[in-house]
C-alpha cells in the first residue's frame, strides 16, 4: 500500500480564541478528500488544544507543537507527553527549526524527545532541515542526514513517525523550495533510511515538505514522488489550507 498523503497545519504562536474558532469552523465546513486519501492534523498552541479538539471535525486530528523530553515533574513551563496523552492529543511536532535554532535544541535532545514521546504512545512529526548557509556551502544532505541519524539512534519503531523536511531558508520567507529541490532532499532522506534503518521503513515512512507552502504552489510539489504531504505554517491559518489539503489528489 502507498503512503497516505499527510497535511499538517502548524499554527505556531498565533491566534486568539475567536480566531481559533473561525479557523476551525472554516475547516469543519470544507469539502476535502476522505481520510482514506489524506490525513489532516492541525497544531494549535498548547492553550487552545482542548478547545480545538472539542470543536474540530472528527476526520481531522490535532498535534501539540512540542513536549518535554522526559516524564513530567519539576520542569516549570513545560508540558509533558503524559499530559498530551491524558488529553487524547494524538500527535506532537518535535524538532521544529524554530526550536532548534532559537531555543538551541540540539540533535540529541530532539531525538530524546522523539523517543520519549513515542514511548508514551504519541505520534510524532519530526522536523529536519538546513539553514541557508548550510545549503550554500553544499552540506544540505549531510545536515539532514545527521539530524535523522540522531533520531534513528534512539528510535527503532518508525511506524508512528512522519519526517518533515523544512529548509530553514524557506520557512516564513515566501521562498519555497522548487519541486526539484524538495524532491532531491526527500529522495536522499528516503535513501538514507533505506541504507541505515531498513527498506521497509524507507518505503513506509511519510516524508513531508514544509516552507512557504501555499494554495498556489502545493499542487506541483505534491506530484513529486517522494513528497508525501506538507507541514504548513502561515497558510494553515487561512482558508487556502483547504486547497493544500485537496492537493492530496495530485499525489503520485
Ligand atoms: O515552519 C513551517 C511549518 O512548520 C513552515 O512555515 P511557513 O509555511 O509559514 O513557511
Amino acid at each position: 500500500m502507498g503512503r497516505k498523503f499527510f497535511v499538517g497545519g502548524n499554527w505556531k504562536c498565533n491566534g486568539t480564541t475567536e480566531e481559533v474558532k473561525k479557523i476551525v469552523s472554516t475547516l469543519n465546513e470544507a469539502e476535502v478528500p476522505s481520510e482514506d486519501v489524506v490525513e489532516v492534523v492541525v497544531s494549535p498552541p498548547f492553550v487552545f488544544l482542548p478547545l480545538v479538539k472539542s470543536l474540530l471535525r472528527s476526520d481531522f486530528n490535532v498535534a501539540a507543537q512540542n513536549c518535554w523530553v522526559r516524564k513530567g515533574g519539576a520542569y516549570t513551563g513545560e508540558i509533558s507527553a503524559e499530559m498530551l496523552v491524558n488529553l487524547s492529543i494524538p500527535w506532537v511536532i518535535l524538532g521544529h527549526s524554530e526550536r532548534r535554532l532559537i531555543l538551541s535544541e540540539a540533535n540529541e535532545f530532539v531525538a530524546d524527545k522523539i523517543a520519549y514521546a513515542l514511548s508514551q504512545g504519541l505520534k510524532v512529526i519530526a522536523c529536519v532541515g538546513e539553514t541557508l548557509e548550510q545549503r550554500e556551502s553544499g552540506s544540505t544532505v549531510e545536515v539532514v542526514a545527521a539530524q535523522t541519524k540522531a533520531i534513528a539512534e534512539k528510535v527503532s519503531n518508525w511506524s508512528n513517525v512522519v519526517l518533515a523536511y523544512e529548509p530553514v531558508w524557506a520557512i516564513g520567507t515566501g521562498k519555497v523550495a522548487t519541486p526539484a529541490q524538495a524532491q532531491e532532499v526527500h529522495f536522499e532522506l528516503r535513501k538514507w533510511l533505506k541504507e541505515n534503518v531498513s527498506a521497509e521503513v524507507a518505503e513506509a515512512t511519510r516524508i513531508i515538505y514544509g516552507g512557504s507552502v501555499n494554495g498556489a504552489n502545493c499542487k506541483v510539489l505534491a506530484t513529486q514522488p517522494d513528497v508525501d504531504g506538507f507541514l504548513v505554517g502561515g497558510a494553515s491559518l487561512k482558508a487556502e489550507f483547504v486547497d493544500i489539503i485537496k492537493s492530496a489528489t495530485e499525489s503520485s
